[in-house]
Parts: C-alpha cells; structure tokens; sequence
C-alpha cells in the first residue's frame, strides 16, 4: 500500500524565500545508513508520524517493491520537508550501489550541497570516495553514523576522510558514551555540541527526549574535549577566515570558549560554501540520536540556491546576475525561464513524469516550452512537487526549486539531460524571448557512463515484438544509463547496463511492471572497439550544395572538456567535432532557415548510429572516437529539413571507416577497480584466486584504516599533517572490537581486473573467507583486450 493512503505524508504549498531553500543530497557508500538516516529527518521534521525502518521494508523513500525486499536504494528519490518553521529542505536520497552511479550523478547535476554519511566502523568506503570525487565542486557536510556499533571509531573515521579526501574538517559536534560496568561495553549516548557548547543526550526508549545540558568545568572529560574541540576547530577556521581571528584576539580575548556560537556559525558557514572545510557530526540513525543537529547543520552550513555558481551554459557569454529576491538572472532578462530535465518516469497514473531543477525564471503549468536540446516547441501539462511518491500540484516552481513536469505531450519529447526554456510569465511566450541568444540556451548535459554487461532479449513470439520494443524504450527513457543495441549479424536485441545487479533489475521492471512477454539471455560482458589510427578524410556533395568533409580519429589525447566544438554523442566516450566554419558563426553570422542546433543534432544522431555499427574486428560498437566535421561544408540557404544532411552524413562516417584494415581497430574490454577488504588468515587464498583465475593486476596491500601508505593514492603529505594537527577525541569502542576480532588485522587490497573475469565473483568470495570480507567492484575504463 503506498504511503500516501496511509495519510502520513504532510506536503506544503506556500512559498519560501530563496535564502531559506537548501536543495541537498544524501551520498555515501551502500548500507552506510542514508536511507534510515532519511526517514529520521522526515520524522523530526514532522513529514511523517511513524519511523520506518529499511530492514522492515516500510521507509518512505525506498518505496519500490525491489527496493523494499532487497533493503537496498535503485533511484534517488526526492523528499521536501521544512525544518526550524522557515526553511524548505529539498532532499534526495541517492543509492550506494555502484550499479546505480547514474542516479547519483544525475541528482547531483541539480544539487546545491550534500551530507556524506559514513559507517562509523567502516570508514571512508570505496563508492564514498568516488561520490565524494563526483560532487566535487559542491559543499558537503559529513555525518559519521553508526557510532552505536562495536568497533566504532569517529577520530579514526575523520582522520581518513581529512587524509582521504583532502579536506580540512570543522568538528560540530563528537561521541561521548555511558560505560557499562557489567558488560565493560561502552554505550553511545549522544554528543558534545562544540559550537553550542552543550551536550544532547537522547533517550533509548523514546526517539523525542532530548537532554540537553550546560558543560560544567566539574565534568571534566567532558570540558577538556569541549575546550580542545573548540580550540582545534577555531585554528582551522583562522587559517581562512581574518575576522574571527580579530574577534578572538579582541572581543574574546583569546579564549576559545568566548567567541559566541552565531559568530562561529557564520564562520562555518563561510569556510564550508568555499569548500576550505568540511563539517562533521556523528550519530547513530537507527537508535534515533545525532539527526536533529544534523538537519540543523544542512540549514546552518549548507548553500542556498543564490549562494551556488550557475551550472556551465553552452553559451557563455550572455550575463548571469544573481540577486536575492528572483534568484539567477540570464542575459538579464527577468521573463527568461531556463530548467534542466534529470529524470524521466514512468506513473501508473500520471504517465510520463520529468524532474526538473528551474535554475532562473518562473516555470508555470500550461505553459509552451522549447526544448532546446532536441529544438522541439511543445506544451506541458501540470507541475508536481514530489514527496516521495506522494505529487503535490502547483501553479509554477520558482527559480531554485526541483518538481516535476506532467502531460501527455511531453512524452518522448523530453530527455535526461534536456534543457527547457520558457516565458516566466505568459504561458505562450516564446516569441517574446531573443531566438538567436536565449532559446538555444543550454546547460551542459549529463554524462552517461558507459554500460559493461549486456544480456540478449528476445520476444517470446513474433507479435510481442513491437510491445518488446516499447518497453525496453521506455526502460532506457527512465535509465539512459541501459542502452539498447541491435546484434547485426543475429538479430538480436542486446541490453546493456553498469552491472549485474542493474540489468537484473532492468529484467524486473521488463517483465513485471511493464509486463513485457521476452525471453532473456545470460549476462555477458559488453566489449568495445576503437581505432589504432585515424582514417582518411572524404567529400560528398549533392546538386543542391549541400557538401560535407569528415574523418573519424581515435581520441586517447582530447583538449580539456567541456569545448563548444566537441558534442558527446553519449555514453561511449565518442565525441563529434564541428571545426569553426570560416563564415559562418553558428550565432552572429548564421544565414540559414535552419537552425545551427539542427544542424548539429542532425550530424550527432547520424554520428551515434555509424559507430555503433561497430568494428571491423567482431562488430563491437566504436568507443572513444570523434566524428570530425571538417570547417568547409556547404548548406543551401534555404534548407529546412536536415533528414538529407542525416542519411548522407551517416554513409559518408560509414564509408571512411570501412576504408581502414581490421588491423586499424583493436577489441576494449571493460576494467574495474577492486577493492576487498579481508581477515589476514583469508588474504593468501583470496589473492590466489585474483592473480590466478582472474588476471588481477594487484595494486597495493594495506592494513584496514591505514593512512600513509598507497591508501590514499599518493603520499599527500599536506593533509596527513592537517590529520595530524587537527584535534581528535579517543576513540572509546576501538580497543574493545580489536580484542574481539580473531581474525587479526583486516587488509585491503586494491586491484585492477577484466571484468570477464569476475562475473558471478560473490559466491566464490563467500566461499573464500566464510563471509568474513567484503568486496567493491566499479567501473575503471576500457583496457585493451590482453593488456591489463
Ligand atoms: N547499528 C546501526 N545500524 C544502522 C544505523 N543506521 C542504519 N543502520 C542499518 O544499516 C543498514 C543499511 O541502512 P540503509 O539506511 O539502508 O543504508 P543506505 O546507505 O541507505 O543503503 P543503500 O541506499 O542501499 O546504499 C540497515 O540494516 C540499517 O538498519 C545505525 O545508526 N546503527
């Protein structure tokens, strides 16, 4: 039964300042607890009345069946609450399987900030460091969970993420704990707030107690870790912000526990939106302690929508003002609305939903819009704030807010990765706006990674063909990150995806939701091929003056990304480049009814289709190339469908390629990045069957939580020193799970290895270390067949 029968979801209509939005994502490694962290700020913000819990099944943003049963997040999901009366918190909640990294890179293309959550026991996890890697330019906030479990170790914990990471933290607040004198145990309570100069303690029995006490100089340990805290978080500060100094000098004559909590708030926040520190709580979600201070620190630390560069434009050089009351301005025109698709579904009721951020201007339901990725005009039908899966409908959203657009017409006509340009005030307004400058704006588009593993699908009879196809579109329609490819030489329909884990799902969805009638085939690597060298370049030219040069070369060296001239053509690292033509400038000079735009999709879509006709090695489609158009092509003045210009630039990229040897190309396989942490006694047997069965190639050896050696990639001398200065309490629970581990030391070994190689690898693992060990598998690049 969906939440929203239940009437637990309470959703608001009326408007908040733009200083007073945080739009903000939840990243972290699988299980380290966002989902359940989630749920806790739904319920303390008085979203929800009732805790769900993920091992129950019943939280409210994983609320698909797959979700439910396997206990696991498969897309973002996106919640908006309000906290402390005024502020609006937008929040997604992304999934920790590597499978579903498209999902994370999508919301954080629309994302403000975000809260890293860590395991506690854990540490700094593999998928944590690459989605910390993704959401680089964005301010993040860490909340250390779990301090609850044996083993726990905060200081340990924020040591590798200031060494890991690169980052210099600001402790907000840190553990203390009960010992308890008949299990020698020591139980987590709550936390010493160094800003506020408290501590919250919460009550086990009851999630909404809160003690919160004054630090008395009598308590001692609790005061001595109070002033060091402090004191270590002030340095820090200084190094970047002038005016605390002096107001630690003067006002507060050099004591650490002068400066009053709302000065120290506004340095924080400072020094977090400039990314010079990142701040860090601890709690343990699923015992109900630490979330009140952390929503408290998203409001205190994190950006709003006017305090975050605008995302890079195609065209650069139209002015971006940005002011309080109307948010981003382009071109400085008030009427301009500009929005980004990131997400297309499917509802049983309101059919085709798209997820946008409007980044300036007014989006209004009913409105015509034009997308400007695709140059299709067309009309939307009503607008959505979500909840989860509950839909709120309103009139417009507002620059700075994420919701959803609806109606039948939008089908097939928006994308993942579309930008929609719009009149912020008539509904029919299009004409008003400068059709040189401001409809052909774009935001620069998502990137899909490249799909690894493909399974063939067949319909189970002939007449289920045309249904099969419509499924696996709209599949590939909600998920750009599957792919769908036709084997020439078989036939077959072939699906591809990032894992094992997301083509099973994919295969769910297919038979279950959309009831499509197909057989499958087993999972199989998805290989590549690329070009050894470049080919010649040819000429066609038509009577009617039309005429076009192009090339294809390999692309090992291309010039820094994003660059006006190079087009991705998606997910297979392949690129088309339109060299400057002399005369005409695609916006001052361009003489021609059609527009540039079409033009350029009409050379991209023919492009996509004569790679993937693949090599001449075995017929895999063509990875890292570029379509080069060569700066002297011809159009006539007057041309106004680019149907021609798609067929004949699509056997002129066919017919260069086919003049080159089967030796010109070479097979790709893809290469992942293992990490797997394991007992000491497990390790000889596990690198045996790597090095062995697997053709790993062993990076490095590590023991768990070690900092100085190749763990950290480099020797980053700088932030081991930072580590090193930077107060740390003891950590209380370590020495007590160390005693506890058999086992001895957990190692970690870091490998590169064929993915070939590792399909199914979960159960021989098992069998290796009797479930003691972990593994992580992700994507590295495509390596050349034989080379790893
Ligand atoms: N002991 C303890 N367990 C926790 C805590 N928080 C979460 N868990 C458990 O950790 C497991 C994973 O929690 P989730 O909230 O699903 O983690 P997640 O990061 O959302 O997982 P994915 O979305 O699948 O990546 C569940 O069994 C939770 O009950 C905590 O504070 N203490």
């Amino acid at each position: 039964m969906l939440r929203s029968s239940l009437g637990l979801l309470r959703t608001y209509a009326t408007r908040t300042e733009l200083s007073k939005i945080r739009n903000i994502g939840i990243i972290a490694h699988i299980d380290a607890g966002k989902t359940t962290t989630t749920e806790r700020m739904l319920y303390y913000s008085g979203k929800i009345n009732r805790i769900g819990n993920v091992d129950q099944g019943d939280t409210i943003t994983d609320f698909l069946p797959q979700e439910k049963s396997r206990g696991i997040t498969i897309q973002s999901a996106a919640i908006s609450f309000k906290w402390q009366k005024e502020f609006k918190i937008n929040l997604i909640d992304t999934p920790g399987h590597a499978d579903f990294t498209f999902e994370v890179i999508r919301a954080l293309k629309v994302l403000d900030g975000c809260v890293t959550i860590l395991d506690a026991v854990a540490g700094v996890e593999a998928q944590t460091e690459k989605v910390w890697r993704q959401s680089k330019t964005l301010p993040k906030i860490c909340f250390i969970n779990k301090m609850d479990r044996m083993g726990a170790g905060y200081s340990r914990t924020v040591k590798e993420l200031i060494v890991k990471m690169k980052t210099r933290v600001a402790l907000i607040n840190a553990p203390f704990f009960k010992h308890d004198p008949k299990t020698q145990e020591q139980i987590f309570e709550g936390v010493i707030d160094v800003v506020n100069m408290k501590t919250l303690k919460w009550s086990l029995e009851d999630p909404d107690k809160i003690e919160v006490s004054d630090i008395e100089k009598s308590n001692e340990q609790i005061f001595e870790q109070l002033t060091s805290c402090r004191a270590s978080l002030i340095e820090t500060l200084g190094e970047y912000d002038e005016e605390l100094v002096e107001h630690f000098l003067d006002e507060a004559e050099g004591d650490y526990l002068k400066i009053p909590a709302a000065f120290l708030k506004g340095s924080i926040r400072k020094a977090t939106l400039n990314r010079f520190v990142t701040p860090i709580l601890c709690g343990a979600s699923f015992k109900n302690i630490g979330v009140q201070p952390l929503l408290d620190a998203i409001v205190d630390y994190l950006p709003s929508p006017i305090e975050v560069p605008y995302p890079e434009l195609n065209d650069s050089n139209l002015p971006i003002t940005i002011d309080s009351k109307n948010g981003a301005l382009i071109n400085r025109n008030r009427n301009l609305c500009v929005s980004l698709a990131f997400k297309v579904i499917t509802d049983p009721i309101r059919g085709i939903m798209v997820f946008i951020r409007v980044y300036s201007g007014i989006l209004n339901s009913g409105s015509t819009v034009f997308n400007s990725t695709t140059g299709e005009k067309f009309k939307i039908g009503k607008l959505v704030l979500m909840h989860a899966d509950v839909h709120e409908e309103v009139n417009s959203l507002h620059t700075g807010e994420i919701g959803v657009m609806t109606g039948s017409s939008i089908a097939q006509r928006i994308s993942t990765g579309d930008t929609v340009i719009s009149h912020s005030l008539k509904k029919d307004g299009l004409k008003s706006l400068d059709r040189k400058k401001e409809l052909p704006l774009k935001i620069n588009p998502i990137t899909v990674p490249p799909p690894v593993f493909s399974v063939t699908i067949e319909p189970r009879t002939l007449g289920n063909r045309s249904s099969m196809e419509d499924s696996l579109n709209t599949l590939v329609t909600e998920d750009p990150s599957l792919q769908i490819t036709k084997d020439e030489e078989t036939g077959q329909t072939i699906l591809s995806g990032m894992g094992e884990l997301h083509l099973e799902i994919a295969k769910y969805k297919l038979i279950n939701e959309l009831h499509a009638a197909v057989e499958i085939g087993k999972v199989r690597v998805s290989n590549k091929e690329t070009l050894m060298e470049s080919t010649s370049s040819n000429t066609i030219s038509t009577d009617a003056g039309l005429r076009f040069t192009i090339s294809v070369i390999p692309i090992s060296e291309r010039p820094p990304l994003p660059n006006e001239n190079w087009i991705s053509l998606g997910s297979d690292n392949n690129y088309l480049i339109m060299e400057q033509h002399e005369i005409y400038d695609p916006v001052k000079n361009w003489k021609f009814q059609m527009p540039y735009g079409a033009l350029v999709n009409a050379l991209t879509s023919s492009s996509i289709v004569a790679l993937y006709k693949g090599g001449k090695v075995a017929g895999y489609p063509l990875y890292d190339c570029a379509v080069k158009v060569h700066g002297n092509w011809e159009l006539p003045l007057d041309i106004q469908n680019p149907t021609e210009i798609l067929s004949l630039s699509r056997s002129l990229v066919l017919k260069v390629l086919s003049s080159l040897e089967e030796t010109n190309f070479a097979v790709l396989e893809p290469v992942m990045s293992l990490e797997v942490i394991v007992a000491q006694k497990d390790m000889g047997a596990v690198l045996q069957d790597l090095t062995g069965a697997r053709d790993a190639n062993i990076l490095s050896i590590d023991d768990e939580h070690e900092l100085n050696g190749s763990a950290t990639g480099d020797s980053n001398i700088e932030f081991l020193s930072v580590a090193q200065n930077q107060f740390l309490p003891p950590d209380m629970t370590m020495k007590i799970a160390e005693l506890g581990n058999e086992g001895g030391h957990m190692k970690v070994i870091r490998a590169r290895v064929p993915l070939k190689s590792m399909v199914a690898y979960t159960n021989k693992f098992r069998s290796l270390t009797q479930g003691r060990g972990s593994f992580h598998m992700a994507y590295y690049g495509m390596g050349k067949v034989g080379n790893d």
